[in-house]
């Protein structure tokens, strides 16, 4: 509080120096729009770069590109790419951001051609291409499209008629591997096909687009309905539609199952777009998506079974969302799981299950899911942070193999592919 009163003393002191007083008094009683802006923004010499700027005291705005910015000055000597404050091979900072004077003003500020040059007390000299601003600014962040997906039900992935991926082109070409990761993104299904159905190859699959993550379940998990583990995934019964691990802290981001074989009926997949469903609860009911966004829960894995002791527990909302823009980026869904919910008082509670009951509801609408029939061959990766698995009870004997892969190094991968991810 001290060092902003302090350095406002300052700032009005520079000010009247250089007469500019008059602009920061008018800006303080908000008399902005009625003050002859031309005197005080800076335009540049060339017209068509259409960009102008202007020095405030505690901020400094800039206009190009069809954006208005706004830049905070510790933010500006922060980022500085000088090679004293940035690794360029590394691509770290080397600057101790905590040096900096949170009162920190540049002595001037001038523009050359595209480039903006911020000479600071010390005489350290900032620049900044004016294209790396807006792509870096809070408000270029804002105007970018957020993480393009197609939200679907049954009948628009159909219709999409998405390809499957070639085992061999998925392997051994980049072009396979991008066109799979794309689809993925898009649709947080994607399948292989051609896979000669063991449990090498399969890891084989998974390596090559992640780190396998290894989990309670093991690296490589191959199950029958034999009950070696206390899990009802391991039995022939049905399974609603769910997330799995939600009771990890942070949930596998993505499963990938092989059905190895099957020798009986039943024992279908289903698969529904999570973040379709979450999509249809904020349009009817926003209050209930904003409720299920921000109630905690715990959900629970507690096992006994042979040698098998574990007790795994994962707080989080059903609905998860990046606070600075609302984008949903992961469900927890998983009613099997749950555990007690003891983290909000009763009236909450209700309003809960409320709101719970409404995305059941769209997520069980016959029109959302999605059934197919796992063959050997046939891999399917399902992205477990959007899109909930279940599957129709069986008779005979199902082999299922596959494993969890971790979420950073499968966007490493499309990253690396030049995708957004
Ligand atoms: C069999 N496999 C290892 C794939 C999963 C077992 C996990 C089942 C658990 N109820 C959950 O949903 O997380
Ligand atoms: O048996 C299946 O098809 C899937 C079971 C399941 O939900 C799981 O393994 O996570
Ligand atoms: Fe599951």
């Amino acid at each position: 509080m001290w060092c902003h009163r302090l350095s406002h003393l300052q700032i009005r002191l520079q000010d009247l120096l250089r007469g500019r007083v008059t602009c920061w008094a008018l800006q303080q009683l908000n008399f902005k729009s009625l003050f002859p802006l031309a005197i005080h923004w800076h335009h540049t010499a060339s017209k068509s770069l259409n960009c102008v700027w202007r020095q405030h005291t505690d901020h400094f705005e800039l206009q190009y590109a069809n954006t208005v910015m706004r830049f905070d000055y510790v933010w500006l000597r922060d980022h500085c790419r000088s090679a004293s404050c940035y690794n360029s091979k590394t691509h770290q900072r080397s600057l101790d951001t905590a040096s900096v004077d949170l009162c920190i003003q540049p002595k001037t500020i001038r523009l050359d051609e595209t480039t903006l040059f911020f000479t600071w007390p010390d005489g350290h000299v900032t620049r900044y291409d004016l294209d790396w601003l807006v792509k870096n600014s809070y408000e270029g962040q804002k105007q970018k499209v957020i993480q393009p997906r197609i939200l679907w039900n049954a009948e628009i992935y159909q219709q999409a008629q998405v390809p499957s991926v070639d085992f061999q082109s998925f392997l051994e070409t980049n072009e396979g591997l991008k066109n799979f990761l794309q689809n993925f993104l898009l649709y947080g299904i994607a399948f292989v096909e051609n896979v000669p159905p063991t449990q090498e190859h399969t890891e084989k699959l998974a390596e090559r687009i992640s780190l396998i993550r290894e989990t309670i379940y093991g690296r490589m998990w191959y199950f029958t309905s034999d009950f070696s583990r206390g899990d009802t995934a391991y039995t022939k019964l049905a399974l609603d539609r769910h997330t799995d691990t939600t009771y990890f802290q942070e949930p596998c981001g993505i499963q990938v199952f092989h059905c190895l074989k099957h020798e009986g009926t039943g024992g279908r997949t289903l698969l529904v777009d999570g973040f379709y469903a979450a999509e249809q609860v904020l349009q009817k009911v926003p209050e209930e998506f904003e409720l299920l966004s921000q109630v905690p829960l715990k959900h629970e894995y507690i096992e006994n079974v042979g040698e098998c002791h574990n007790h795994m527990i994962g707080v989080g909302p059903v609905l998860n969302v990046y606070p600075w823009n609302k984008e949903l980026y992961l469900i927890r869904y998983n009613n099997y799981d749950r555990a007690v919910i003891n983290t909000v008082p009763y009236d909450v509670v209700h309003r809960w299950y409320t709101a719970h009951r409404t995305l059941t509801i769209e997520l069980r609408r016959p029109e959302n899911e999605l059934w197919v029939k796992l063959k050997p061959g046939r891999v399917l990766f399902v992205d477990n942070w959007r899109v909930l698995h279940g599957r129709e009870s069986f008779t005979g004997y199902r082999q299922l193999c596959g494993c969890y892969l971790t979420r950073d190094d499968v966007l490493n991968t499309a990253r690396l592919l030049g995708l957004q991810a």
